[in-house]
Formats: structure tokens, C-alpha cells, sequence
């Protein structure tokens, strides 16, 4: 709702009041028109202020209602009433205006903002345009370029910056609300025609269709398929190029196509689904808001190879203290010249200064005495971390966390050597560690919920979204990441090429094939791991045994590249030839094509045409089948986990909403169909054998996803 009251006499103050962020709701909407057409009427009142409750604007437009039918008064008639108005009407951003927040801001005929305040479009990372006008005003206002930007990016910008472009009349550090009634009170009577921005010229550089056409294509490029950048981009063209009625119609068509396509839907899922993720539980009962973290003031990192130095520079951007350990004194040299380029470039980047003096470099285990939480980032080898926690055991203060990097290995395996287990989660962070805005806080049978509210606060911190998973092989991102590996393989197997598989996978919207992907990330990390697990073995025996192990089907290809010292981009060979080690432009490999031409003759495998379709159903499928596992299992708690890990360290397009949002709008009874004909034809890889928990969501009709966790639980109980 709003409020409406007179202050200093002739102001009419209209308070937007719907918590947490004064969404505008069905019933602030009501209450902004019934406040306007009391200030508009009551004689007394000469100008008009509007400002949201709890120094917070307006977060936009209610998402919630966007699923149900609309109802009170529309935002676009609203917020032309206003533009209308015969009194000056005066915006008092404090907090944030962000997407309808903004544009109703925009109708108003003044914009006043606190200096902290931040202010944006960011309907186009919910798969829409700003469509009550902003798409219209936002240009005419600030002019096309920076317009262009702020739509198709959805960024936000601070005070000082929205003044700079002009999309605020004023900053101030007092308190906003004072500072817009006294303005309000001086406006008082002006005429306010050239205060109406719908009625502005569209402000264009000479080379217009040169900058749309630009815009578009990196657009397209960067887009990987989502088309509300696109529709943002044609919709500010209609600004620049069609009177301001004409514009709005255009804006309203595109629009309506937006809200249609399943895009804002997954979109508009995914929102909420970041904001569930930090209200984890544990199979225990332990829950965020019963679970208390205890503060971080010092934290260590052991081991100063990639990921070790990403951490570093994580925790030290964030602020906080942090033993940096290294055992050798030249690794230790090389990794702080590293981490300070690091900091250095970064601090740049945001204009701040480095935070190299937050970080004390040590070749001693013994440096980390007095810290309140370690995070081991050494080689993936559980002999050497089990030392090292042993170690960390023996001189950490006593209460001090003990974190592990490791992308998968067993938690409570590495908990048992340690006198505190209850002390011991994973962090396992995502590559490059400051960068990727993921980390799965890995709680193993002995964790205490407070370890994992500590981990999960700290990573909250750092800036990462955090998710808390159970433990178990691969945990809940490379579990899942096994079977669509394996499906790529085979399919390799089976005639498909490496540039085959990626193209698909990348016109669904990976920003990186399975196969650049690998070469990215390096082949040589799955063949150790495939090696301690006796799967890659040297030299096997040829015929049916080299392609079957531990009684399942095995492709030995990756094995066989590295054996040829192909480890991917590092070594300039790989699923592709790059020009030198280091280089990231794949290009396809002769060679490559004739190894797979050689392997499939030497197995009498004949090669057949894979089509799109195979390649998505067989990678895809598989994948999401292993996500019903997880959840079956309860290593993640529900589907939301399993779509934020995959959007935020996967790069699964987001415009699709994560992989088991995915397998509602193909259908879950399609993707059991499809699991159970694949199954069919390769009984060896009980992978695509559908699970219990997809047959049985099936069974009951395929509730929505929101109603997943009610049939898990019925599920698990059954357990
Ligand atoms: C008609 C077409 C034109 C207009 C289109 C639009 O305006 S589209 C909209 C354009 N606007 C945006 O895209 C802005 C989206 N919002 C944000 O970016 C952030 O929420 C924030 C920066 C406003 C606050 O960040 P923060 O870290 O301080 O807090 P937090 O993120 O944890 O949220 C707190 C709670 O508020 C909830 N909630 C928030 N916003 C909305 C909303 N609009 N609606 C409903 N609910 C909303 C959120 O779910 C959470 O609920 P929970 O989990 O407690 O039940």
C-alpha cells in the first residue's frame, strides 16, 4: 500500500510501503493513485513528494504477480497520471529504484537521490524490457548510448553516476525526504512542461544505425539464445526512431512476446531460486534461520597453486586477514608476485586501492596458529590433504574451522583426521576462484550447522552464492557433470565429432561445449582421478574389456589423449589444436578425426549419423536424471540447489533456468520416455537408467517444480 500525509503545509508525501523492497505490488499501485488524486485535489497542496518506507524506493514491479493474473490498477496508465500532473511531482530515491521503481521515478517530473542510492533497469535479467515506459523515457532522458547500456546490461548505477548522465536532478548525504519536500516546496507553481520527459526528443549520435547495429550483434553474440537483450535493443531503436505513442505501442508488442516465451518464466524462477538457496537445511533438521555463524576475523589458505590464489585474493578483496601457505619458498615467491598482479589489476578496475597488506605470506604450517578458519586448497590427492588436515588439527587454535577446496573427494574422510570433525566442511570454490560467483559448502555426516552457517556467512562475504550440499563423490556439480562427460564420449564412440557435440551444446546456450570445456579446464585432471579409481588403466587389452569396466560401458578416449600428452589448451593439444600451449582458439584437428576414425575401426564400431536432437537428449538427460538421484539422496535439498550451482559454475544458460527447471518445460514424462528408450538401447550405462524419483514425480502427475520437495519427502520417508 501507500501512505499518504501533509508535510510542511503544501507537500503531499506519498510513502510506497510494502516490504522488504516496496515492490510495486496490486495494492501500492491502488495507493499511489487513490495518494495522487487526493494531492491533486486537496487545495492546499502544491507539490508532490513520493519516496518508499524504510529509506528503499522501489524494487520494481512485484515479481510474484507477474505468474497470476494482474489485477489493480495497471503501472503504465499510472505512471502517465502522474507525468500528467498539473503539481510538480518530486521522486526521492534513497536505497534503491531499480526497474518499475525507476520508471514510475521517471514519470516524475524531478528525481532527488541519496548518494548511496543505486538505480537501474534490470528487467532484462528477468527476460523482460523495462515495459511501463522506461524503455521510452530512459533514452529520452540520458540519450541513446547510455540508455542502450543500462537497458541491455540491466547494471546498476550509483548516485553520483545517474546524476552524471542527467537521470537525477540531485544528489544529496542529508536525509532524501527532507531534501525533496523543501525542492518540492521551491518547484511549487513552475510550469512543468519541459519537466515532462515523454514529450523530449530522443537524443541520438549522428552514426545512430551504425551504434544499433553494433549493439545488436555483440547483443546476439553475448546473448547465447535469450532474446530479451534483443527485444530491449529493438525497443530503445523505437525510441530513437518513432514518436514517443508509436514507441510505446512497440514497447508494449515486444513486451507481450517476452511474457510469453518461457524465458522470463525460468528467469523469473531462477530469482527466487538464488534468493531460496540461502535458506538451507540439512538432512538433520538444522536450518539457516536456527543456525547461528560465528565471525571470521582471520583466515588462512594452504597451497598457493590457481585455486589457492583466487581464494586468497577472495578473501583479502572482501577484507578480510589471511595467512597465505606455501611449502616451498620459490612457489611461494611466484604465487605472491601472482596474487598481488591480482589484486593490483583488480583494485584498478574498481578504482579502490590493492588490499595487498591484508595478506601475510608463510612457508609454515605452524603461521595459520591463530586463525579462525583454513581453507586447504592443495593438489586433489587424499593422501596429501588427510596430512595436511592432520597437521592443521594439531596447530589450530582450538575452534578453528577447517575448510577444503577439494572438487569432490570424501569430507568426512579428511574430517577424521582432525580432533574437532564437527569443525570440518568443504568450500569448494569454482575456478577462477575470485571470479566465479559459485561455492558449495560441503557438509559431511559429522559437520555442525554451525561450520556450515560459518561457511556459508563467509561465502556470502566474499560475494559468492553459496550453497550447501551433501556429500558424496563430486558432491552436487561434478556428480552431475560425470554423466554428460560420459554421454560426450560415447557419443564420439558412436560417429559424432568433438565440434559436432560443442555446436549443439553451445546453440543450446553453454558458453562453452564439453569438449572446449575439457580442454579448458585440462584433460590430465580426470585421467589422475580416473587412474586412483583403476579405471584408466595403461595399456589395457583391446577388444570388448577396454570399453567395459567395473561392469559398465567406459570410453578410454580421454585416457588415450593423455597418453598422448594431450592434456588441452596448456599443452596446445587436445579435443582441438590450438596455435601454441596457453592459446584459447580452438580450431578443429585432423589428427583427431583420424584417431577416432583408427579407434572405432580397431572396436568394429561402425559410425552413424548423430543427429541435435541425440546429442542434447543424451548429454542433457542424463544429466538431470543424475540431479533426481541427488535429490533422492538428499545431497542437495532441492531443485534450486542443483539450478544455481549449474547456472552460476556450469554455465548452463540461465535463460533456461538451470537443468531440472529445464526438465519441467520439456516435461518430465518426455525426458522418462526418452531415459527409458536410450536405457534401452545401452543397458551398460546406468546412467540413463531414469531413477525412482523421476518415475515417481511422473507417477503423481508431474506437480510443479515449487512442489518437488513435498514428493522428495514422501520419497525419503519411504527410504
Ligand atoms: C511491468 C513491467 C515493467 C517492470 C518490470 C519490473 O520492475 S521487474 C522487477 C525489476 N526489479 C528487479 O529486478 C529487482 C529485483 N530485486 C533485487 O535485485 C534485490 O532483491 C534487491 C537489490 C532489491 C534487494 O537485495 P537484497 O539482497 O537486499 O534482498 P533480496 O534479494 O534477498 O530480496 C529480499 C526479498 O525481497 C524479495 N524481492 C526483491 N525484489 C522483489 C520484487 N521486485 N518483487 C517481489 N519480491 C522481490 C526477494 O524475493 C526476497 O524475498 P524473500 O526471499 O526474503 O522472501
Amino acid at each position: 500500500m501507500a501512505q499518504y500525509t501533509r508535510v510542511s503545509g503544501s507537500v503531499g508525501l506519498i510513502t510506497l510501503q510494502s516490504p522488504p523492497v516496496n515492490a510495486l505490488s496490486a495494492a501500492v499501485r491502488q495507493g499511489i493513485v487513490d495518494s495522487m488524486q487526493r494531492a491533486l485535489s486537496e487545495p492546499e497542496v502544491k507539490s508532490v513528494v513520493i519516496c518508499g518506507q524504510n529509506g528503499i524506493f522501489s524494487g520494481g514491479a512485484d515479481i510474484k504477480e507477474f505468474g497470476g493474473q494482474m489485477s489493480g490498477p495497471p503501472l503504465i496508465p499510472m505512471i502517465h497520471a502522474i507525468e500528467a500532473a498539473s503539481k510538480p511531482v518530486v521522486a526521492a530515491i534513497e536505497g534503491i529504484a531499480l526497474g518499475g521503481g525507476l520508471e514510475l521515478a521517471l514519470g516524475c517530473h524531478y528525481r532527488i537521490a541519496h548518494s548511496k542510492a543505486r538505480v537501474g533497469l534490470p528487467e532484462v535479467t528477468l527476460g523482460l524490457l523495462p515495459g511501463a515506459g522506461g524503455s521510452q523515457r530512459l533514452p529520452r532522458l540520458i540519450g541513446v548510448p547510455a540508455a542502450l547500456d543500462l537497458i541491455t546490461t540491466g547494471r546498476y548505477v550509483t548516485a553520483a553516476e545517474a546524476l552524471k548522465f542527467g537521470l537525477v536532478d540531485q544528489i544529496t548525504d542529508h536525509n532524501t525526504v527532507n531534501v525533496a519536500v523543501k525542492f518540492a516546496q521551491r518547484v511549487a507553481g513552475q510550469p512543468l512542461d519541459a519537466r515532462r520527459i515523454s514529450t523530449y526528443p530522443c537524443l541520438c549520435p549522428p552514426d545512430v544505425d551504425v551504434l544499433f547495429e553494433e549493439v545488436m550483434q555483440r547483443v546476439r553474440r553475448t546473448a547465447r539464445g535469450a532474446i530479451a537483450p534483443i527485444a530491449c535493443v529493438q525497443a530503445v531503436r523505437a525510441a530513437a526512431t518513432l514518436p514517443y505513442n508509436q514507441g510505446m505501442e512497440r514497447e508494449r508488442e515486444l513486451m507481450a512476446t517476452l511474457f510469453t516465451s518461457g524465458q522470463t518464466r525460468a528467469l523469473q524462477y531462477f530469482f527466487f531460486a538464488q534468493r531460496a538457496v540461502g535458506r538451507w537445511s540439512m538432512p538433520s533438521g538444522a536450518r539457516w534461520d536456527t543456525s547461528k555463524p560465528r565471525p571470521v576475523h582471520k583466515a588462512a589458505v594452504i597451497g598457493l597453486g590457481t585455486m589457492g590464489r583466487g581464494i586468497t585474493v577472495a578473501l583479502a578483496q572482501a577484507g578480510f586477514s589471511v595467512v597465505a601457505v606455501e611449502t616451498q619458498e620459490k612457489q611461494l615467491m611466484e604465487a605472491k608476485q601472482a596474487i598481488s598482479g591480482m589484486l593490483e589489476r583488480g583494485a584498478k578496475r574498481r578504482g579502490v586501492a590493492p588490499a595487498l597488506d591484508k595478506i601475510n605470506y608463510g612457508c609454515n604450517i605452524q603461521s595459520v596458529a591463530d586463525v579462525d578458519l583454513v581453507i586447504e586448497a592443495v593438489f586433489e590427492d587424499m593422501a596429501l590433504k588427510k596430512k595436511v588436515f592432520q597437521q592443521l588439527s594439531a596447530v589450530c587454535k582450538p575452534g578453528t574451522f577447517l575448510c577444503s577446496n577439494t572438487s569432490g573427494l570424501d569430507i568426512d574422510q579428511l574430517a577424521c583426521q582432525t580432533r574437532n570433525p564437527e569443525l570440518v566442511v568443504g568450500m569448494h570454490f569454482f575456478a577462477p576462484a575470485h571470479v566465479m560467483k559459485l561455492l558449495e559448502v560441503v557438509y559431511g555426516p559429522k559437520s555442525s550447522p554451525l561450520a556450515v552457517a560459518t561457511a556459508m556467512q563467509l561465502g556470502k562475504k566474499i560475494g559468492k552464492v553459496s550453497v550447501a550440499v551433501g556429500n558424496c563423490r563430486g558432491f552436487v556439480g561434478n556428480r552431475m557433470l560425470k554423466p554428460y562427460l560420459e554421454q560426450a564420449l560415447f557419443l564420439l564412440e558412436e560417429g559424432a565429432t568433438p565440434e559436432f557435440v560443442d555446436q549443439v551444446l553451445e546453440e543450446f546456450g553453454f558458453a562453452m561445449g564439453v569438449f572446449r570445456m575439457s580442454d579448458l579446464s585440462g584433460l590430465d585432471v580426470g585421467w589422475k582421478v580416473r587412474m586412483a579409481d583403476g579405471l584408466a588403466v595403461p595399456n589395457p587389452t583391446t577388444g570388448q574389456a577396454t570399453r567395459l569396466r567395473q561392469g559398465r560401458r567406459y570410453s578410454p578416449l580421454g585416457d588415450l589423449l593423455c597418453e598422448q600428452g594431450r592434456f588441452g589448451q596448456k599443452t596446445g593439444r587436445g579435443w582441438y589444436q590450438y596455435n601454441k600451449p596457453g592459446s584459447q582458439v580452438a580450431k578443429p584437428d585432423p589428427w583427431l578425426h583420424s584417431f577416432l576414425d583408427e579407434y572405432r575401426a580397431r572396436h568394429t564400431l561402425v559410425a552413424r549419423r548423430i543427429d541435435h536432437q541425440e546429442v542434447l537428449e543424451r548429454c542433457l538427460y542424463s544429466m538431470i536424471n543424475e540431479g533426481f538421484r541427488i535429490l533422492e539422496d538428499g545431497i542437495a535439498a532441492g531443485p534450486e540447489d542443483i539450478d544455481v550451482i549449474y547456472v552460476f559454475g556450469y554455465s548452463w544458460p540461465r535463460h533456461r533456468g538451470g537443468p531440472m527447471f529445464y526438465a519441467t518445460t520439456v516435461g518430465l514424462n518426455k525426458v522418462l520416455e526418452r531415459l527409458e528408450h536410450y536405457h534401452q538401447a545401452h543397458p551398460d550405462v546406468p546412467s540413463l537408467q531414469p531413477c525412482d524419483l523421476l518415475r515417481k514425480l511422473v507417477g503423481s502427475g508431474s506437480p510443479p517444480i515449487q512442489k518437488w520437495r513435498e514428493v522428495i519427502k514422501k520419497v525419503r520417508s519411504q527410504l
